[in-house]
């Protein structure tokens, strides 16, 4: 056995000790089931967990398991090298289809949008909050990093704070320098807002305000963005 391989038993053996310890469901979704766990004493981490689909064949099952849990995770993996904002991949198991990941406490953005709803300084909190967004979308992008589901439940706020936002759910993300892709990651923010903010109009666009100025390539992918809202729209009123 080589040094590496021995080293990859070795975490194999500790991760799975995790098993004993609490498990907390934060979420049973269709794909998968996420819990709040701990390795090491008092530093918790977060387990999502792709469990077997008996429906599928068992063969495909373990393929289809295995390749989508190894793209996330490279994904994560290459989102922390770029230094970009994401949690910190611990360790994974694509044959059990588990990956280790940092817990990142704190908020989504959609609930911090509905918490801060009461306040007086609503505007202005929010204003800065869509700013931030800009921002970090426009990094991945800069970085051919597409998120592939750019949700307000996708975009967490470290310990609440809206200048630290935290990307979660790379399950769909791709490694690709397409300006439809960009564009269309764009788009699904678009929507989400939409749905999560009655005047989400006036605030995308301070999204994509800085979104431009983060990023002075982006122009190609904001034109793009245009054609594929004209699309979803068109698509909307067919119905
Ligand atoms: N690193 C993390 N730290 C803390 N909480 C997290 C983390 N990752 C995910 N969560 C929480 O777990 C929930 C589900 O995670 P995630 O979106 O990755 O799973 P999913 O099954 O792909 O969800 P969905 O079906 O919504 O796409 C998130 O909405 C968030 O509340």
């Amino acid at each position: 056995m080589t040094e590496k391989q021995d080293l990859r038993e070795t975490c194999k053996v500790l991760y799975s000790t995790s098993e004993e310890q609490n498990r907390v469901t934060v979420k049973q979704g269709a794909e998968a089931v996420v819990f709040r766990t701990s390795i090491f004493p008092g530093e918790p981490c977060l387990l999502k967990c792709r469990p077997a689909k008996h429906w599928r064949h068992p063969i495909l099952d373990q393929r289809l398991t295995r390749r989508r849990c190894l793209a996330e995770a490279r994904l994560l993996a290459k989102c922390q090298t770029l230094g970009l904002k994401c949690p910190l991949l611990y360790f994974v198991d694509p044959k059990r289809g588990e990956i280790y990941m940092e817990w990142i406490e704190g908020c989504s953005v959609r609930d911090y949008i509905r918490s801060i709803e009461s306040s007086e300084e609503y505007e202005v909190l929010l204003r800065r909050l869509m700013n931030n967004i800009g921002k970090e979308v426009a990094n991945l992008h800069k970085n051919d990093i597409i998120h592939g589901d750019l949700t307000t439940s996708n975009m967490m706020l470290r310990n609440k704070n809206q200048d630290d936002i935290v990307f979660i759910d790379f399950g769909l993300g791709t490694v690709i320098e397409s300006e439809e892709d960009k564009a269309v990651d764009l788009y699904v923010l678009e929507r989400a807002l939409a749905s999560t903010h009655p005047n989400s109009e006036q605030l995308f666009s301070l999204t994509l305000e800085s979104y431009s100025k983060s990023w002075k390539a982006s122009k190609s992918v904001l034109r793009r963005f245009e054609d594929v809202r004209m699309r979803g729209r068109k698509r909307s009123m067919v119905g």
